[in-house]
C-alpha cells in the first residue's frame, strides 16, 4: 500500500436475501421523561455487518441492552435467532445469549488468568459440557483465527492493547456465535492497530458467516466493516444504507457524521 492510500473495504457478501437473525420492531424505551428509543426498527441478516451510528447519549447502549434482555422495552418486539425474547425465561435467555458473542470496549479479560484460561472460561457452562474434551483444539483454533497462536500461556498484561482486543475476540469466537455484538471495537487503539482489528472483523464475518451488530464512532473502521449503516437519532432509525449512500445523503444530520 502506498503512503496515504486508504485500504479498501473487503468485498462484502450479499446478505440482503439471507435469513433474518435479529429483528427489532417498533422498540420504545423511556426512563421517566427521557424518551430514549421511539419506534426503532431494524433487521440484521445472517452474514451481514450492521454498524449503528449515533451521537453520544442517543441510546445505542440502551438498544443493545434491550437486545440481550438486560433492559425490557416499553413497547415493541425483539426476535433473536427466531425467538421472541419477551417469551423466554431466565435459563432460556441465558442459552440464547450463549449463541451471541460480545466484544466489550473494556475487553473484560481476567488479568490473573492466562490467555488459555481466559479462553476456556466461557466453555465451562453446564450446557456446553460436550465441548469440554475439545477444549485444546478450540483454544488453538480461536487463537489462530485472531493471528495469535503462540500466546496461550501469556497473561493479558504481557500483551499490547491490540493483542488484548484480539484475545477478547478469540474468547468470543470459541463459543461459535451466530451473532456478534461489538461495542466500539477500535476505541483506544492507534489508527494502524484499529485498521487491523477492522480487517479481523471482516475476516471473522467471511470465515464463519456470522452476523454482527457493531457500535462505532470510528468512521475509518465503519467504512471498512459495514455492509450497512443505521443512524440512531431522535430515538428511531433515522436513516440506513451503505456507507457510501449515507455519506452522500442530503440531510446534514446524516452526512455530518461522514465529514
Ligand atoms: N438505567 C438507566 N436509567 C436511566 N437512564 C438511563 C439508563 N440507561 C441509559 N439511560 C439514559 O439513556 C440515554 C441513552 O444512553 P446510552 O448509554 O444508550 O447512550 P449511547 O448512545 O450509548 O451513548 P455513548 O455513545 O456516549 O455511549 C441517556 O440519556 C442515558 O442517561
Amino acid at each position: 500500500m502506498s503512503p496515504g492510500t486508504l485500504p479498501q473495504p473487503a468485498a462484502a457478501p450479499a446478505p440482503r436475501n439471507a435469513e433474518v437473525v435479529l429483528t427489532l420492531e417498533h422498540i420504545s424505551k423511556s426512563f421517566g421523561d427521557n424518551h430514549v428509543l421511539r419506534d426503532f426498527s431494524l433487521e440484521l441478516h445472517r452474514g451481514e455487518n450492521v454498524v449503528v451510528l449515533g451521537k453520544s447519549g442517543s441510546g445505542k447502549s440502551v438498544l443493545v441492552k434491550c437486545m440481550i434482555g438486560l433492559l425490557r422495552p416499553d413497547a415493541g418486539r425483539i426476535t433473536v435467532l427466531g425467538q421472541d425474547i419477551s417469551t423466554l425465561d431466565h435459563e432460556e435467555m441465558d442459552q440464547l445469549r450463549a449463541r451471541l458473542g460480545f466484544l466489550f470496549q473494556s475487553n473484560a479479560l481476567y488479568d490473573s488468568m492466562t490467555v488459555r484460561e481466559n479462553l476456556v472460561f466461557p466453555l465451562r457452562r453446564q450446557w456446553l459440557a460436550d465441548r469440554r474434551d475439545q477444549e485444546a483444539d478450540l483454544v488453538q483454533q480461536a487463537l489462530e483465527d485472531v493471528g495469535l497462536a503462540d500466546t496461550a500461556n501469556k497473561l493479558p498484561a504481557e500483551l499490547s492493547g491490540g493483542q488484548r482486543k484480539r484475545i477478547a475476540l478469540a474468547r468470543t469466537l470459541i463459543l461459535q456465535p451466530e451473532i456478534i455484538l461489538y461495542d466500539e471495537p477500535t476505541t483506544g487503539l492507534d489508527p494502524i492497530t484499529a485498521r487491523e482489528i477492522s480487517a479481523l472483523i471482516r475476516q471473522v464475518q467471511q470465515k464463519y458467516n456470522t452476523a454482527a451488530f457493531i457500535i462505532s464512532h470510528d468512521m475509518d473502521s465503519v467504512r471498512l466493516v459495514a455492509d450497512r449503516v443505521a443512524l440512531l437519532a431522535e430515538g428511531g432509525c433515522y436513516a440506513q444504507g451503505t456507507y457510501e449512500e449515507l455519506a452522500r445523503h442530503e440531510d446534514p444530520r446524516v452526512h455530518d457524521f461522514f465529514t
